[in-house]
Parts: C-alpha cells; sequence; structure tokens
C-alpha cells in the first residue's frame, strides 16, 4: 500500500537547505549511456535507425515516420466534437496567455550611438509530446501554441506512435489547432536525436522543448551542444501540496495524486502543521490509490518519492517548499494568497482552495512545461523567450568618435590590442 514518508520539521529551526530535505535521485548512469547510443546511431543511420529504435523501444514500426498537415486536419474534423472544444479552450488560453507577454523591441540612443534589440524567432522547432505512460494532446497545446506566438515559421511535433503504429486523433487534433505543420512518429532520445541531426525524412530543427521521461530529457542534455535546448529540465511531475484541516481530506489526497499519477520517478509532497489532519489524509490517499486505475503510475512514484511534512506553520511549510523547489506548488489554506508571493523557488503556484493544479496542467494559460528535478531554483515555464533569440543593431554614429572614441582607446590600449584601437584612431584622424 502507498503512503507517504514522513519527514518531521518540527523541532528544526532557521534556515532549510535543499540538501536538509531527501529529493529525487534520478537513476541517470545507465540511462544515459544507452541514450548517448541510440543518439549516435540515429546520427549515422537516419530514417532506418530511427525505425528500427522505435521498434525496440516501443514495439512497433511506424505506419509512417512523417505525418503532414492534410492528417492532422482529417483527424480534427473524426474528433469528438466535446473534446474538439476543450483543446480549443486550451490553445486559446495559452495563445491569449502568451501573447500578453511578447516582448516590446526596444532602443536606446546616447553619445552618438543607438542600439536596437530586434526580437528574431528560431526558424524551426522541434516540439517533444510524451507518449509512453499516457497520451499528452495538452503538451501540444502548451508548446506549438507557445512557439507559435513567438513567431517560429515551421513547427515539428515528436511523438511515440501507438501500438498499432499509428497516432491518436486526439494528439493529430491538437497539432491542427495548434498550427504544427509535421510530426514525427517518433518517441523517447530517438525522436530527440532525429529532431537535433535531422534523418532522410526530415530536416533538423533549431530548437527543441518540451517534457519527457528520463530517457528523453537526457537526450536533451546529450545533444545540447549541436541544437538548442533552452528552458527547463521538465522531466517527471511533481507537486508540493500545503494545506491544512479548512481543507477536506479527500482533497488535499486526490491533489496528492494528481501528479504522481504520471509515472514513475515523480515527486509527491503534503506539508501541513495540522499533524491529526494529516492522518485523515493518508487513509483517504491510500484508499484512492488502491481504487485507482492508474495505481501502478500512482504507487511507483509514491512509494519512492512521496513525502509528508510535519511542519510547525505556514512560514516553516513556504521555506520547505522553496528547499524543495518543485515544479507545482499548491498552497491551499486561507489566506495563502499574501504567502504565494514570497515563494521564491516553484515552476509555479496554485492558490486557493480550488486551485487544483490540473487547472494549470490544461487551461490556466502559462505551458505545463515546467522545470522539474530542483531546476526551478533557476530555470522557469516555457517561454516566447525559448523560441527567440535577441539581435541587436548598432547603428554607430560620426559623433559617437568624439564622444566615445578616446574611450575604445584607452581600452584597447590596456589590452594590447593595437587594431582595436587604430581602428578608431583612423577614422578621428580622417576627421570624421
Ligand atoms: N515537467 C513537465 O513539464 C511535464 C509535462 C508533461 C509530462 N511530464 C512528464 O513526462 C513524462 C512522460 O513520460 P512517458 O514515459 O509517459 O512518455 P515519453 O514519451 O517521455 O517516453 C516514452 C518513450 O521513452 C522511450 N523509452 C521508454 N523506456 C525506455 C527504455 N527502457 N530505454 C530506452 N528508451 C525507453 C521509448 O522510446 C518511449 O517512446 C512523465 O514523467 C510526465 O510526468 C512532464
Ligand atoms: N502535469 C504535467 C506537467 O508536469 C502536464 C500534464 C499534461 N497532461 C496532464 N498533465
Ligand atoms: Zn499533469
Amino acid at each position: 500500500m502507498a503512503s507517504l514518508t514522513l519527514v518531521d520539521l518540527r523541532e528544526t529551526t532557521g534556515a532549510l537547505r535543499r540538501d536538509d530535505l531527501p529529493g529525487v535521485a534520478l537513476p541517470v548512469e545507465g540511462p544515459r549511456a544507452l541514450v548517448r547510443e541510440i543518439v549516435q546511431s540515429v546520427r549515422t543511420g537516419g530514417d532506418g535507425a530511427l525505425a528500427d529504435l522505435t521498434e525496440r523501444f516501443d514495439g512497433v514500426r511506424p505506419r509512417a515516420l512523417v505525418l503532414g498537415r492534410e492528417a492532422m486536419a482529417a483527424a480534427y474534423e473524426r474528433l469528438d466534437r466535446r473534446l474538439a472544444e476543450a483543446l480549443r479552450v486550451a490553445r486559446d488560453r495559452v495563445r491569449e496567455a502568451y501573447e500578453a507577454e511578447r516582448p516590446a523591441a526596444s532602443s536606446l540612443v546616447a553619445d552618438g550611438i543607438e542600439v536596437r534589440r530586434r526580437i528574431v524567432p528560431v526558424e524551426r522547432a522541434g516540439c517533444y509530446v510524451p507518449g509512453g505512460q499516457a497520451r499528452y494532446p495538452s503538451s501540444v497545446v502548451h508548446t506549438a501554441t507557445v512557439a507559435r506566438v513567438a513567431g517560429v515559421r515551421d513547427v515539428v511535433v515528436a511523438t511515440p506512435p501507438l501500438p498499432d503504429g499509428g497516432l491518436d486523433d486526439a494528439t493529430l487534433a491538437a497539432c491542427h489547432l495548434a498550427g504544427v505543420d509535421t510530426v514525427l512518429l517518433a518517441g523517447g532520445a530517438q525522436a530527440v536525436a532525429a529532431l537535433a541531426y535531422g534523418t532522410e525524412s526530415l530536416e533538423r530543427v533549431d530548437v527543441i522543448v518540451g517534457p519527457g521521461n528520463l530517457f528523453v530529457s537526457l537526450a536533451k542534455q546529450e545533444v545540447a551542444a549541436d541544437v538548442g535546448v533552452p528552458g527547463a529540465f521538465a522531466g517527471p511531475s511533481e507537486v508540493v501540496v500545503v494545506a491544512d484541516g479548512s481543507l477536506e481530506p479527500r482533497v488535499a489526497a486526490i491533489d496528492v495524486a494528481v501528479q504522481a499519477e504520471h509515472g514513475p520517478h515523480g515527486l509527491a509532497w503534503l506539508v501541513t502543521w495540522d499533524a491529526r489532519w494529516a492522518e485523515q489524509v493518508l487513509e483517504e490517499l491510500a484508499a484512492y490509490v488502491e481504487a485507482s486505475p492508474r495505481r501502478a503510475q500512482l504507487e511507483s512514484t509514491l512509494e519512492a518519492h512521496g513525502y509528508l511534512a510535519l511542519v510547525r506553520d505556514r512560514d516553516q511549510a513556504r521555506l520547505v517548499a522553496d528547499a524543495i523547489a518543485p515544479e507545482h506548488l499548491e498552497l491551499l489554506y486561507d489566506q495563502a494568497v499574501r504567502d504565494a508571493d514570497r515563494v521564491r523557488h516553484a515552476g509555479v503556484v496554485f492558490v486557493g482552495r480550488a486551485a487544483s493544479a490540473a487547472f494549470g496542467d490544461y487551461v490556466a494559460g502559462p505551458s505545463h512545461v515546467l522545470p522539474t528535478a530542483g531546476t526551478a531554483r533557476f530555470a522557469s515555464v516555457l517561454g516566447l523567450e525559448d523560441f527567440q533569440r535577441r539581435l541587436h543593431v548598432v547603428e554607430v554614429h560620426d559623433e559617437a568618435l568624439s564622444r566615445l572614441g578616446w574611450a575604445v582607446e584607452a581600452l584597447a590600449d590596456a589590452e594590447g590590442l593595437v587594431a582595436h584601437a587604430d581602428s578608431i584612431r583612423i577614422r578621428r584622424e580622417a576627421g570624421w
């Protein structure tokens, strides 16, 4: 029976560091060597290697390696209307959230130098959409829509095939709605390699984004020298639920289970100052896990990385959350809004008793591609900037020679870089 491992912090005083708490120790060494081998094999073997590896790891040869817009549009027409409408709502909310964040071009003029900052989208983006333990049409929406708002010209989605070698209508329809150009029917490290290096049927991309399991995340690290891998380590899902007796125990129990049902290697914490109430939550959680059709996934995460932290008060609860730096943080007690603004490390914070992280997974607006494994200390949610480059145009008027030229010469002389200094001197001596 899955339970949570007790971490009693009530006697602990002062600051909490990340290493004071049990974390997720991902078993990376074996997978890393395998991922290296897979990437190399796709890099040299192209389409053939990709199909062979798909057969090896997904148990099927894809019916086609690449699908185009026609297949996506046809799937959208076939899709159940309620689901199509839900996907459209999710797409619209993600699109609106990111349209509101579009960075403005900026410029600065002073001393004869005009600096303009241009925002230039990458040309081709690869969005990895997981498909092992569950299918993720929502991840299509939460990656490709952001790429489109960022202005990317070609958007490719890579996702593993179904056991029949094809792809589900919901994922294809989501591609249609999100404006995807090409679908690559491959998953895991082999898909990441194909996106990074290209194959006979797929042109390589400029950046790879999107969540995935350990093999996907390690493959992104493996190819990072050759392709942009911006943003977070978006690995197995995580949640920290902070609540007390003002919340029904079953509601808290289910929220702990929400992210754990994704599959192995995830992380789930319940943090509370209400020990009696916590016992009721544990009972509810055990019953919920036992009855769930995703019991195996729930148990794999909860048994390895499911924790109950007993803390003194709200302040200590926040320190615990900050030390964990979880992907999702739920603050579900009264008056949590003030505390939300004091949180430093989390992928996203949900506040209010209605605030299930499932809203964020689907329709809140910000992408559900979020930092995991403690990387929320330095990484953020998928953003427009992950698909864009900043490019400065520096226009230098002659006036700058008299106003700033001397500083260039002084610094170049100090560094012994004579051509640097001469390039200014020669212009000044010409009387420009
Ligand atoms: N952080 C985020 O933003 C976010 C968002 C959505 C999902 N997720 C996470 O993404 C993950 C999705 O994982 P998934 O497994 O369901 O789908 P996935 O598509 O990431 O992984 C499936 C692929 O992994 C490969 N694979 C599986 N076992 C392998 C093995 N032993 N050796 C080599 N390759 C192997 C296969 O090729 C398979 O196609 C979950 O952990 C979920 O929690 C994270
Ligand atoms: N919770 C996942 C991110 O960790 C995203 C997701 C997609 N579908 C359901 N959930
Ligand atoms: Zn989820």
